[in-house]
């Protein structure tokens, strides 16, 4: 087979920071072929290249054979090349069906027959895709973060791309739309296309990618077929160094008394009758199928969202409104959210000023603040999650997607909160760093601290949490522990329903 798209010698350069140094690439059509790399190794860099997004300093790239410059986003898709981002490009007030064909509708005087044309058309693309059940009239704002990335997909497919890019698309999916998207990308590139896969979890890029290519420090380290290598090869070629393990090993810490309780728990028709202790020292998992009460209980408890029932922490009664009451003192409780880019990180300010926004007020005496103690903390942030910054002054908005999602890490770990609510925490994280935060984890529940956890790879739950809470309907339908915290049983509770006996 004849390679389809080449790159060589890419370097790009952002003022002093070399995003790629020597990147060379090389797919062909009929292929998944992935990418893959750390935190901050160029990956997003490159594809924005190839989508035309940004212009590199130099190297050349070919398509078919002939040099390819896309001048703008426009061109790259007029040469087949569609991209699926990981931060969402859609707009929220449009519809489904308005977002896909944005300035692409239908042409026609009259607004009924373009509307029926778009309908059409939807419909016929959803079923030939076998796509989820979305209704193509929703408004976009209606939809969950991973119906909006199955949109942002269904957009990339619309233009029928030679080259389809998929950069973390399926870290917001839950297991089912996981196993769509990878079929998907099968299908595709068994019809002739190329499929360029980005992704922070290994089981999938085994499962789906034909060949892999690796990025280290903005440059290609390894280019090889997936079936003749192994997992410790690949990682060592993505860190630079061997890694012992993922997940770390597991020692209960829990001393019993209870954090955080809840009691007859609920809100609105999403989440009903939860009753549930965090312990001291414990990671307590939360799984759930996409849509099935998880969200709403990390968010309720942050105060985001009205619920209903009782919350006891540390022992006493907690009435949470709000963030800010939530976060309180050292009875609060600390949130990872999910939608990093709209309630994680103000993307305009610095690293520091993220990282030390919500706690200023303890470097800050008689309205002073002192930036020596500020800047020692932030430092040290930085160093323990190893944040890939220039700075601690670059603005947060042109780090790489793990590293932003690492500055909430350290964000929440700046608060005095002595339980913290993570929400997928290692989402877009690479595989080096996540073993860290696992580490991390048991670390800090190891000193007192407990964990609420809810994780989209259920591998994560059970290597990492001493429970696991499985929510179905929004009730919890299972707590599993020791044997029975398997995968299996994890999936099982989240999809079939049990009868008593
Ligand atoms: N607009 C920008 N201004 C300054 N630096 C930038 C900009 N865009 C990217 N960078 C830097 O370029 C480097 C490469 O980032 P890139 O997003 O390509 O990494 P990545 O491999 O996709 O990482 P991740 O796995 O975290 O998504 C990072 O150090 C990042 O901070």
């Amino acid at each position: 087979m004849t390679e389809l798209l080449t790159a060589a010698a890419i370097h790009k350069r952002y003022g002093g920071i070399t995003a790629l140094s020597r990147a060379d690439f090389s797919a062909r059509a009929g292929e998944v072929h992935a990418l893959l790399g750390e935190n901050g190794a160029g990956k997003s860099t490159f594809i924005q290249i190839l989508a035309g997004a940004v212009r590199p300093d130099g190297g050349a790239v070919t398509l078919g054979g002939i040099p390819y410059r896309p001048r703008n986003p426009q061109e790259a898709q007029q040469s087949g090349i569609s991209p699926v981002f990981q931060e969402l490009s859609l707009v929220p007030d449009l519809t489904v069906e308005e977002n896909i064909w944005f300035r692409r509708e239908p042409l026609s005087a009259v607004r009924t027959v373009r509307a029926r044309a778009m309908r059409e058309a939807t419909l016929a693309l959803f079923a030939r895709h076998h796509f989820p059940a979305i209704r193509p009239d929703q408004e976009l704002r209606r939809l969950t973060l991973a119906e909006r990335q199955v949109i942002e997909i269904a957009k990339a497919l619309s233009r029928d791309p030679k080259v389809l890019i998929l950069d973390e698309a399926t870290s917001a999916l839950g297991p089912q739309e996981t196993e769509w998207l990878l079929g998907l990308a099968r299908g595709l590139a068994d019809a002739g296309s190329l499929v360029i896969y980005i992704s922070h979890r290994l089981g999938e890029v085994r499962q789906i990618a034909d060949r892999i290519t690796v990025f280290r420090n903005g440059a290609t380290v390894a280019a090889y077929e997936t079936k003749s290598v192994d997992d410790e090869t690949i990682i060592a070629d993505m860190l630079g160094r061997r890694m012992d393990r993922l997940y770390p090993e597991l020692k209960a810490t829990s001393t019993g008394k209870v954090a955080l309780g809840l009691r007859d728990f609920g809100v609105d028709h999403r989440l009903s009758d939860i009753d549930l202790d965090l312990r001291e020292g414990e990671v307590l998992g939360v799984a759930g199928m996409q849509g099935h009460g998880q969200r709403e209980l990390f968010q309720a408890l942050f105060g985001i969202g009205s619920a209903r029932g009782r919350v006891e922490v540390w022992g006493k009664p907690k009435t949470i409104r709000g963030p800010r009451q939530a976060l309180t003192g050292r009875d609060g409780l600390a949130l990872v959210p999910e939608d990093r880019r709209n309630h994680g990180l103000l993307l305009s300010k610095s690293v520091r000023e993220n990282l030390t926004l919500s706690v200023i007020q303890r470097f800050t005496r008689f309205g002073i603040t002192d930036p020596k103690r500020e800047g020692a903390l932030v430092d040290e942030m930085i160093a323990t999650l190893k944040i890939k910054a220039g700075t601690p002054e670059q603005p947060a908005g042109t780090l790489s997607g793990g590293n932003q999602q690492k500055v909430i890490f350290g964000k929440m770990l700046l608060t005095e909160a002595r339980i913290l609510l993570l929400y997928d925490p290692t989402r877009g994280i690479d595989v080096g760093t996540k073993g860290e935060i696992f580490q991390l984890m048991r670390d800090l529940a190891a000193k007192g601290y407990a964990i609420l956890f809810y994780s989209s790879d259920l591998a994560e739950l059970v290597h990492v949490a001493d429970r696991v809470a499985v929510l179905r309907n929004g009730r919890l339908a299972a707590m599993l522990e020791g044997e029975a915290n398997t995968e299996h049983q994890i999936l099982r509770a989240a999809m079939i329903e049990t009868r008593a006996a």
